[in-house]
């Protein structure tokens, strides 16, 4: 006798529920301490495992804590995809990029017309968008050109990891510097100005006029640079370190960002660029890994192929799918989660529900939850939809501030919209795939480089929960396997849309 089909295939829901990773219930974990009856029985009634989100099984370096770019990205092409930081990695070990010609070419071309160089980018260690350690590599490589004056214009962190540690970073960068015999940290600035990313030219303007033309506090040291913020690392005001003397750019100087993410950057790059281009000077720039600025920046490190991933699989089943988030997530699941490409397919709907670019987070932990809620739940009632694609942005976006009660209150808030969105589900006959696409919320602790525990909003190496809601209950549930990654997503989705996984993809169908 043959075994029922577990699940009917059919129309369904994949939820991405930014930032919820799974750990043991402790006094920093948001998830455990917040009452989430919704969640809670999700995980426990229906078919649910943990998939890996972070480090090699996504593309990442060993250890590394998971982030929303490659969370999506591997999400959407069932594969585990060489991230810019593991490819940059790779470039270092290999010497590649030391040798890399076109940089040697421009170092040389620097150093002959007795230009700068400046390096521009985020001084931690977080690993999401930028390693301090790329520093020596380059400063090796303008030594070894023998570029005299090099400038480093740092960018403190305090997002990606704990907050008040940004004096440690930029101890750190003055030993590289030392190490290399060339370099001085000229500029400091927090990256609530330099990497702004979404629209506010205000912040990023005072980074441009920084960098470019020297505005900003003159102090005589790092650690008075850090100091002077009232509002932690992210919000370190445009500062000059005078020892460095004239750090300003000028015709025939240099450029490199050092930065490998480019979401943040970017604006940044293209303001900087507009902003030399209309002051009449010519400045060569290059960055690490590939950025999506309008002004074309040569990358030394170029992308891995994300082609072949549910979007495309998608388009040549001809079936439909409406992406929804609101504005911080948006890109996640359009561009991202169709392999950083911005083709729009077919029958492919975007939904983008704006509010607030200012908004304080911590004040109004709903977000615009209501509305993404109502969005998917609209979506979810078309008959002529096969899939829809939303993300839910809350306890990622809230758990960044790194305030324990405000993303206990998003994680409830999420709760009751899972709810609504289960509820919908069953009206409309839809699975529900529902999963995280890295840690963060369940961990809002971390130690600081000095030792001290600290309130911490970045992401985590934690697994995330994965649960699949059958659109029918009058048969037996699939178990899931124990174990699986953000890689099996993408299958598993085709498999309950009643397709077979893409001949690209190397996860598999978990049921
Ligand atoms: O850019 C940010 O907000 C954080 O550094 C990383 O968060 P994300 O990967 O969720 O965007
Ligand atoms: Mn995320
Ligand atoms: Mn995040």
């Amino acid at each position: 006798m043959s075994t029922p089909e577990p699940v009917l295939a059919g129309p369904g829901i994949l939820l991405v529920l930014d930032g919820w990773g799974h750990a043991d219930a402790a006094d920093d974990n948001a998830l455990t301490l917040a009452r989430t009856p919704v969640l809670d029985n999700l995980v426990a009634r229906h078919p649910s495992t943990l998939a890996e989100a972070s480090g090699e099984a996504v593309g990442l370096l060993p250890g590394t804590v998971g982030n929303s770019e490659i969370g999506h990205m591997v999400i959407g092409a069932g594969r585990p995809l060489p991230y810019d930081s593991l490819l940059v990695q790779q470039a270092i070990d290999s010497g590649v990029l030391r040798t890399h010609p076109r940089l040697g070419a421009l170092l040389e071309k620097t150093a002959e017309a007795g230009g700068a160089l400046h390096l521009i980018g985020l001084c931690s260690d977080g690993q999401i968008h930028a390693h301090v350690e790329h520093l020596s590599e380059l400063l090796a490589a303008a030594s070894a050109h023998q570029v005299q004056r090099v400038f480093i214009h740092a960018i403190t962190d305090g997002r990606d990891v704990a907050d008040h540690t940004g004096e440690t970073y930029l101890a750190r960068v003055a030993e590289l510097t030392a190490q290399a015999g060339a370099g001085q940290i000229a500029t400091v600035i927090g990256r609530g100005y330099a990497m702004d990313k979404a629209g506010n030219l205000d912040l990023t303007e005072q980074a441009v006029a920084l960098v470019a033309d020297g505005h900003g506090s003159p102090t005589d040291s790092a650690r008075a640079a850090v100091g002077s913020s009232e509002r932690g690392d992210e919000w370190v005001p445009a500062t000059v370190l005078t020892p460095a003397g004239d750090a300003r750019i000028t015709d025939g100087d240099m450029v490199v960002w050092f930065n490998f993410r480019s979401d943040r950057i970017q604006q940044f790059a293209d303001r900087l660029s507009e902003h030399l281009m209309a002051t009449g000077r010519s400045v060569d720039m290059v960055s690490l890994a590939q950025y999506d600025t309008r002004t074309a920046i040569p990358a030394l490190v170029e992308r891995a192929d994300a082609s072949g991933g549910l979007a495309d699989e998608l388009a040549a089943a001809g079936l439909r799918s409406v992406r929804i988030a609101e504005a911080e997530k948006f890109e996640h699941v359009t561009y991202y989660i169709n392999g950083r490409d911005a083709a729009v397919r077919g029958k492919e709907e975007h939904v983008r529900i704006t509010g607030d670019a200012k908004a304080d987070y911590v004040a109004r932990p709903r977000m615009n939850l209501d509305r993404v809620t109502a969005a998917v739940v609209e979506a979810a009632s078309r008959m002529d939809v096969d899939l829809v694609i939303a993300n839910l942005a809350n306890i990622d976006v809230v758990g960044h501030t790194g305030n324990l009660a405000a993303t206990v209150t998003a994680c409830e808030a999420t709760d009751a919209a899972m709810e609504r969105i289960l509820q919908a589900a069953r009206d409309s006959r839809r699975w529900v795939l529902a999963v995280g696409d890295h840690g963060n919320a369940e961990r809002m602790t971390k130690q600081a480089p000095d030792g001290t525990v600290r309130p911490y909003g970045g992401h985590t190496t934690n697994p995330v929960p994965l649960v699949v809601v059958p659109n029918r209950s009058d048969t037996p549930a699939p178990v899931l396997p124990e174990r699986a990654t953000l890689a099996d997503v993408a299958p598993t989705v085709l498999h309950l849309l009643g397709h077979k996984p893409g001949s690209a993809m190397t996860g598999r169908p978990l049921l």
